[in-house]
């Protein structure tokens, strides 16, 4: 079994999620107040345990943002962020009373760097600081949360005296940040276990941890902090954030669920409604997704290789380690494409209503493998447009071998074309009012034979410059008519196949040998 969801024997993990606040931190992500409630609401039906909704000081807007998420929360605590300011702890105080359960996040810098050069502050200063501001914070809410920002640059003797102080002075949960994405695992883990371990009173907080992506380890850091005895993740949706974002919470939700064999913890996110609350944020936040990126990607559950699309119908397991509908996607999809194989072409001729023989099959293999050389996508519109093009040209006795077209503007157009007649090839060259008409030209001449041309029209089979055109052509001769199609890439080139699709039928009905077969 390559998926587990038993949760017996494993240890909760509460997902804070901080998508309204640091992932809003990203540049241009800005979200408007109805959009903000959209996204809580999302988080809180999801099951989210805390959502941090703003920085209330840091404008009107923001404080208004955090008291209407407060208001509108059902289920999870609300947070907001504040600087080791009184004015800020305040601030965040007066947004946050709204909640049903509230909570101040209060935060202040250890590393060195950020004391000697943002703070301004000696040690003992930032341990002062601590005390109080942490004190002033429980005097207006139970719930307070301490965190220590650059904890990952902060000498380890100094940090453990600050989440000491901090535990003291009333903080119930202690975040260690890798604020600027430094970490590494195997040190993250020592870092939480250590502090864990040896601080005084640890075991009266949870301890939490927030990773930035800097070095594209986030997700990989959080999971080692779990591991090293953190119970609380932050994380965000899409994995949104300041600079290259923050652990992405859909991959850590997922993680703990798929990997519960490795790592022994659960949380209480739905995780079918994952990849609706990841399209919320990225229509909310304006910040598209990354095609390729876990869980949520357009491509997370796609396959186009022929090798993998083929292990994928036999069992989904040899391809696929989580269902799509375990984070809400409808089903796998299997892509048509250059590298796909005869099983996924076959599947999807079943999928579109074509059981095709033997031979009409491998044919429109290998033209399915020549367009998709061409085309970049491959819609199912083009493979309907392929297989009613093959299966009605299948009897064709005269046949494009090919052509080539001269076009000038004000000047000549002349189409070469060399036809197959029953087996024989024959070239001709003729002139024309424009390349269609040098092209009809030509073949008239090839076939010794002057149809009248009833229809002639073009429509794209799908969008897009590359899509392939569906030429129809409808001829008359002697009181007869016929039509016939062609899709192809070229408009040209479609053209001409639809004509003698069209002309090849007036044989077909007439039973006659083909060069000159309708005369008289
Ligand atoms: C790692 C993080 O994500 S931290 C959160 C980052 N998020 C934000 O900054 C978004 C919201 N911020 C804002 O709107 C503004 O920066 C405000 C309103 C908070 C402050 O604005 P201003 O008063 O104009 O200050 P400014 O942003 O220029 O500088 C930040 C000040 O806060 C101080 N500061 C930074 N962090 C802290 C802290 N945790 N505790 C106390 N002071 C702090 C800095 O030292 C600096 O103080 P100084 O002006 O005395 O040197
Ligand atoms: C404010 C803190 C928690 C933060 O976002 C960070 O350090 O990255
Ligand atoms: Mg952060």
């Amino acid at each position: 079994m390559t998926m587990s969801a038993d949760n017996s024997n494993k240890e909760r993990v509460y997902i804070f999620d901080t998508t309204l606040r640091d992932g809003e931190q990203s540049p241009g992500a800005t979200m408007t107040l109805e959009e903000k409630l959209q996204v809580a609401e999302a988080l809180d039906e999801m099951g989210v345990d805390i959502i941090e909704a703003g920085f209330p000081i840091a404008s009107v807007g923001d404080f208004e943002a955090v008291c209407a998420v407060a208001k509108q929360v059902k289920h999870a605590t609300v947070a907001g962020l504040a600087r080791a300011i009184p004015a800020d702890i305040d601030r965040a105080g007066e947004a946050v009373r709204h909640a049903q359960r509230g909570r101040i996040h209060t935060f202040v810098s250890t590393s060195p760097i950020h004391l000697a050069h943002q703070m301004r502050k000696t040690e003992d200063e930032v341990i002062e600081i601590i005390a109080r501001t942490v004190s002033q914070a429980r005097n207006l809410i139970d719930d307070v949360e301490w965190s220590a920002m650059d904890a990952t640059r902060t000498p380890i003797e100094f940090l453990m005296r600050c989440v000491e102080t901090a535990i003291k002075a009333g903080a119930s949960t202690i975040n260690l940040p890798d604020t600027v994405g430094y970490a590494v695992p195997e040190e993250h883990y020592a870092m939480f276990k250590t502090i864990i371990d040896k601080v005084p009173g640890a075991d009266k907080a949870i301890f939490s941890v927030h990773c930035h992506d800097d070095l594209g380890m986030a997700v990989a850091n959080s999971l080692a902090g779990v591991a090293g005895g953190a119970r609380q993740v932050e994380c965000t949706i899409n994995g949104l954030g300041e600079r290259a974002g923050n652990a992405a919470l859909e991959e850590i939700v997922m993680a703990l669920r798929t990997r519960g064999d490795a790592m022994p913890y659960y949380t209480n996110v739905e995780t079918t409604q994952l990849s609706r609350a990841s399209r919320i944020v990225s229509a909310a936040a304006n910040f598209p997704v990354q095609f390729n990126k876990a869980i949520v990607g357009k491509n997370a559950f796609a396959h186009e290789s022929g090798i993998h699309q083929d292990g994928m119908l036999k069992n989904a397991e040899t391809y696929e380690i989580m269902t799509p509908e375990s984070v809400g996607i409808k089903a796998t999809t299997l892509v048509m494409g250059k590298h796909s194989g005869r099983a996924a072409f076959k599947d999807k001729l079943k999928e579109l209503g074509y059981e095709l023989g033997d031979n009409a099959f491998q044919e429109a293999f290998v033209r399915f493998k020549d367009l998709a050389d061409r085309k970049k996508h491959i819609y199912d519109a083009d493979i309907v447009a392929l297989v009613d093009d093959e299966v009605g040209s299948a009897g064709d006795r005269i046949r494009l071998v090919n052509m080539e077209v001269v076009s000038k503007t004000g000047g000549v157009h002349r189409c070469s074309m060399t036809l197959s007649i029953d087996g024989q090839e024959n070239t001709v060259t003729y002139d024309g009012m424009g390349s269609v008409d040098a092209i009809f030209n030509a073949i008239k001449q090839g076939v010794g034979q002057n149809p009248h041309l009833v229809l002639y029209a073009i429509d794209g089979v799908t969008g897009g410059t590359d899509a392939q055109a569906n030429a129809h052509v409808r001829l008359e001769l002697n009181g007869r008519i016929a039509s016939g199609n062609a899709a192809e890439p070229d408009t040209l080139v479609a053209s001409a196949r639809a004509y003698l699709n069209a002309y090849n039928r007036l044989l077909l009905e007439r039973g006659a040998s083909a060069q000159g077969a309708l005369a008289g």
